[in-house]
C-alpha cells in the first residue's frame, strides 16, 4: 500500500514533537528514517499508527485515516513494531502469532504462519516456547512476525536493531529486503547504518521534529 503524510504536527501533552512533517512511502519501498535520540522518529511512527495526538493528513492508498482510532488504522493496513517489541512474554511464540492474526487483505498475499516461518525459519522450532524466554533477536523477529499476521500493507519498524547481536542485524536486513521485494511498504527508523544502509531505497532525516529530504 502507499502512505502519504502531509503537514503532520504531533504533541505529547502540551509539547509539540513534530512540525509539519511530509512523507511519502510507496509499496515495495524501504524508507529509512534517521535521526538522533529524541529527534522524533518514534513519535512519527506512533502518530501514523494513531497512538499520539496529531493533526495533519495521513492517506493510506488515498484514504484519509488521520481521524481514525489506532485499531481501525491497524485493520486498514498500518502495521507497527514498537521499539520495545512488546511481545507477550507469558504466551508461546505460536500464541503471539495467533492473537494478532487478521483475515487476508484483498490484493495482498496473506501472511500465514507458514509464510512467516519461511521469512524467519528461526521461529519455527520455537513455536511452543514462552516468548519471554527468547533472546532479544528472536523476540525482534517474533515482533515483526506478529505484525505481519495482522496483514499490513505498510509496516513501521522502530529501531529493530536495538539491543540485538550483529549477526541478527544482518538477518533482519535480509528479512526487510525480502518484505520489500514482496511489495511491502516499510518505514524503518534506524540509527544503525549496518541495518539501514544495505536495505534502504531512500532515507530522510528528522531533527527536532522536522523532516528534511
Ligand atoms: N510520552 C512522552 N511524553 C512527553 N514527551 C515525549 C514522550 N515521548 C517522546 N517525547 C519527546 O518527544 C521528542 C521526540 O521523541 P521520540 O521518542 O519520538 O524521538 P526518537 O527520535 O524516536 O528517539 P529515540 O530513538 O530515543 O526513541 C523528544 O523531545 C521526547 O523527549
Amino acid at each position: 500500500m502507499n502512505l502519504s503524510v502531509r503537514g503532520l504536527n504531533a504533541f505529547h501533552g502540551a509539547a509539540q514533537a513534530l512540525f509539519g512533517v511530509d512523507l511519502d512511502l510507496r509499496a515495495g519501498e524501504v524508507l529509512a528514517l534517521v535521526g538522533r535520540n529524541g529527534a522524533g522518529k518514534s513519535t512519527l511512527m506512533r502518530a501514523i499508527a494513531g497512538l499520539v495526538r496529531a493533526r495533519g493528513s495521513i492517506e493510506l492508498d488515498g484514504v484519509q485515516i488521520a481521524g481514525w482510532r489506532a485499531d481501525r488504522r491497524a485493520r486498514a493496513g498500518i502495521g507497527w513494531v514498537p521499539e520495545d517489541r512488546r511481545v507477550f512474554t507469558q504466551l508461546t511464540v505460536a500464541q503471539n502469532l495467533d492473537v494478532a492474526a487478521a483475515p487476508p487483505r484483498a490484493g495482498l498475499a496473506p501472511w500465514t504462519v507458514a509464510r512467516v516461518h519461511a521469512l524467519f525459519p528461526e521461529l519455527a522450532p520455537l513455536h511452543g516456547r514462552m516468548a519471554g524466554t527468547l533472546s532479544g533477536g528472536e523476540q525482534q523477529m517474533l515482533a515483526i512476525a506478529r505484525a505481519l499476521t495482522t496483514q499490513p500493507g505498510v509496516i513501521l519498524l522502530d529501531e529493530p536493531s536495538e539491543g540485538v547481536a550483529p549477526i541478527v542485524v544482518e538477518r533482519l536486513a535480509g528479512a526487510i529486503a525480502a518484505l520489500r521485494d514482496e511489495g511491502m511498504a516499510v518505514l524503518l527508523s534506524e540509527q544503525n547504518e549496518a541495518l539501514a544502509a544495505p536495505v534502504a531505497d531512500r532515507s530522510v532525516s528528522i531533527e527536532d521534529g522536522v523532516v528534511r529530504g
